[in-house]
């Protein structure tokens, strides 16, 4: 049979409404015509192309970089696109580039933190990319433990200026995106200093190189801090080092949003929580996990067409041989990482909400939710993260000795996406913020203050922590409410174990030091429950579409059962369910795999075009 072939067959077993289910995927029709319309428009324009990256020199890949960010922002003005295309355009486009880090975090740190006259000063400018910025947090010696930067922004009242410095070498500001070769201006977080006194960590807008010739200014010292994992991938991106000599800003350039310098070197504390300086981690951490569900399908859609062309073994008579998507062990492999990317679009969509809403509850001085969101973001950045990072990996075995190669796709997708589990915030630093979280709702349990929004769940500790799973069949597994309450219960178990166990130590921050890994396994189990609970309520929403929720209760249950058999131990240990029980779920899942329907729409394209890129990549 001819590959066309396989994809007519794989189409014709295909039984839910396609285009419905893209739709469902994009979140609107509307969200999906532009999705459709902006990719046409980067896959039509030759500027745009990307087939040649992998075996570009670094120098010609930054140039090609800059080619295609002065494009895109061409076509943006030409086209008037909206922000939702032009943010549409970024991801077809899909090449790091210095302006993820201006329009991704420099302008969202001064709208955040910025006042009212700050924001009017410099956003128009940086609108216009009349100026570039970059966001420059971390430090060589520093990157996670944000309260030991280093670098000082001493007030000096004569003059009423800051007085930027980097006072050792571990102080060198190290890693932020776009510093290295592009940003005029850079967003940089440094030590507060007034009067002798050390007020914690601020961000300051410092102007690093002229707007005239682009030189760094005099006491700047910058630079790239050279190739990175992979060729092609992330080395489009000019990731900085930059040092200060005594560098004077005028004192407008500390965001005063949060705290305040008066003109005689006063520092005020506003009544808003200081953790908003960190807010726009918050905001990115938020854009990453809808980013997670874009690369996970990226991998998947490349491991399933190759899986349905791929024919290995058990041809009898001269007939054909097996199709590899046949293979039981390749559909545990590949089926769970389907419903995985489904199951972090919904999350996504939901963070997204959240996420607006905190900041509608902000503008009202509303800050009840914060805690809450920081611990969302948070977790839900390192799980979906580190789950899509190890799927990639997966998704390339998957496809045999083709997957790697580079024109797969797939070498270039995993070393460009893996350092999500380390950018904005490490995964393990993160999970263990979440473990603080749960650590302190559970010990204000008895205290009468009733756990809302995603550990409402925690308030119905007493019952989830002796509830008995009534599963006595394999297909008892499929009811949402029976998957819901095992999740809960898990992570409801795993957190008052955790707190119980910290009370066996002399203080506290001992107790997390020791039980630290218990604390971050806690915290998966909570973040899980989230996606998991997402996941139902998307499915209880009205979805049209002939087979469309049928398809998607299929991959839920395949999400949430493979969860529960690769996490067995914890399910099992913490009493939630019986071995027996667990092996139930495992005899389900195997029998969901066969319900498992995709479509296939451009297999034979993929087959020329991956033929066509071979020819490319071998002709050095
Ligand atoms: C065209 C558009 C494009 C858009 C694209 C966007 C995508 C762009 C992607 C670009 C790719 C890469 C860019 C990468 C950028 C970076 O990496 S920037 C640097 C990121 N750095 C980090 O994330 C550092 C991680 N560390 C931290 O966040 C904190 O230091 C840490 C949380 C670990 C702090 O720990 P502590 O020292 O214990 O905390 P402390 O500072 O004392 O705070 C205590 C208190 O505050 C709570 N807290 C902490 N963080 C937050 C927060 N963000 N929001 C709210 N609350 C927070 C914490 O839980 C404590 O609470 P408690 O109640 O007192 O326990
Ligand atoms: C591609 C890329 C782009 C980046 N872009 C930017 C940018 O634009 N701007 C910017 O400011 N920064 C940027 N960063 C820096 C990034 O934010 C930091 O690297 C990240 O926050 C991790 O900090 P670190 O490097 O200090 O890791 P470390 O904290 O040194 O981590 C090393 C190890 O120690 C462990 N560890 C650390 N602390 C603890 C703890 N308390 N408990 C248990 N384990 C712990 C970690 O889990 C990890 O295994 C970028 C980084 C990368 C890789």
């Amino acid at each position: 049979m001819e590959a066309l072939d396989y994809h007519a067959e794989e189409r014709r077993k295909a039984e839910f409404d396609v285009e419905e289910m893209k739709i469902v995927w994009a979140g609107s029709r509307q969200a999906y015509e532009i999705s459709d319309r902006v990719a046409r428009l980067v896959a039509s324009d030759p500027v745009f192309r990307k087939d040649n990256r992998t075996m570009l020199s670094r120098k010609d890949l930054f140039k090609d970089t800059l080619r295609k960010a002065a494009h895109a922002w061409k076509r943006i003005i030409e086209l008037r696109l909206s922000e939702e295309e032009a943010s549409k355009l970024r991801f077809f486009v899909d090449q790091p580039v210095f302006t993820d880090l201006h329009w991704g975090m420099f302008i969202p740190a001064i709208k955040g933190q910025g006042n009212e006259e700050q924001q009017q000063k410099w956003l128009p400018m940086a609108y216009k990319m009349q100026i570039i910025g970059c966001y420059a947090q971390t430090e060589l010696g520093h990157g996670s433990n944000v309260q030991g930067l280093e670098t000082t922004a001493t007030f000096d009242p004569e003059t009423d200026e800051f007085v930027i410095h980097s006072p050792t070498l571990t102080s060198s500001k190290w890693w932020p995106g776009g510093l290295g070769k592009v940003s005029t201006h850079a967003l940089i977080y440094a030590r507060l200093i007034t009067d002798g006194q050390d007020h914690g960590v601020h961000g300051f807008i410092v102007q690093l190189r002229s707007l005239d010739d682009h030189l760094p200014l005099p006491g700047i010292t910058v630079g790239d801090i050279g190739m990175k994992f992979g060729s092609g991938a992330y080395n489009s991106m000019d990731n900085g080092v930059l040092r200060f000599d005594h560098v004077r800003i005028l004192r407008d350039q500390m965001l005063m949003g949060v705290s305040q310098v008066t003109r005689e070197g006063k520092f005020m504390q506003s009544d808003v929580p200081r953790q908003l300086v960190y807010g726009t981690m918050v905001y990115v951490r938020q854009k990453i996990v809808a980013d997670a569900s874009c690369a996970l399908s990226r991998a998947v859609c490349i491991a399933t067409r190759y899986s349905v062309v791929r024919r290995q073994f058990g041809s009898h008579n001269g007939g054909p041989e097996t199709q590899v998507i046949d293979y039981k062990t390749q559909q545990s492999r590949l089926f769970p990482l389907l419903a995985s990317a489904y199951a972090f679009r919904f999350v996504g969509e939901w963070l997204k909400w959240l996420y607006t809403d905190v900041t509608q509850r902000l503008q009202a001085s509303d800050f009840s939710t914060l805690p809450e969101v920081h611990a969302c973001t948070a977790g839900l950045k390192s799980v979906t993260t580190s789950a899509t990072a190890d799927a990639i990996e997966e998704c390339r075995k998957l496809c045999g000795g083709h997957g790697y190669l580079s024109s797969s796709g797939l070498p270039e997708l995993f070393a460009v996406y893996v350092p999500a589990c380390t950018y904005e915030g490490d995964n393990v630093v993160l999970l263990l913020q979440v473990a603080r979280f749960l650590m302190k709702t559970v010990s204000q349990l008895g205290s009468g203050k009733k756990p809302v929004g995603t550990i409402a769940y925690m308030g119905r500790s007493e019952h989830l922590l002796q509830c008995r799973c009534e599963v006595e069949r394999a297909e008892d597994w499929l009811k949402p409410n029976v998957i819901l309450e095992a999740f809960e219960a898990r992570a409801a178990r795993m957190s008052v174990t955790c707190a119980k166990n910290l009370n066996n130590f002399a203080n506290q921050e001992e107790g997390f030091a020791q039980l630290a890994t218990d604390l971050a396994e806690a915290a998966v189990a909570h973040v899980q429950l989230i996606i998991v609970s997402k996941f139902i309520e998307k499915l209880q929403q009205d979805i049209p579409g002939k087979g469309v929720k049928r398809q998607l209760e299929i991959l839920f249950n395949v999400y949430a059962l493979s969860l529960l058999h690769k996490h067995l131990g914890d399910f099992v240990a913490s009493g939630c369910i019986t071995p027996k029980q667990g092996a139930l779920a495992n005899e389900q899942l195997r029998l969901l795999y066969s319900q498992v329907h995709f479509d296939n729409p451009s297999l034979l394209l993929y087959m020329v075009l991956l033929l066509e890129r071979l020819l490319q990549s071998t002709s050095f």
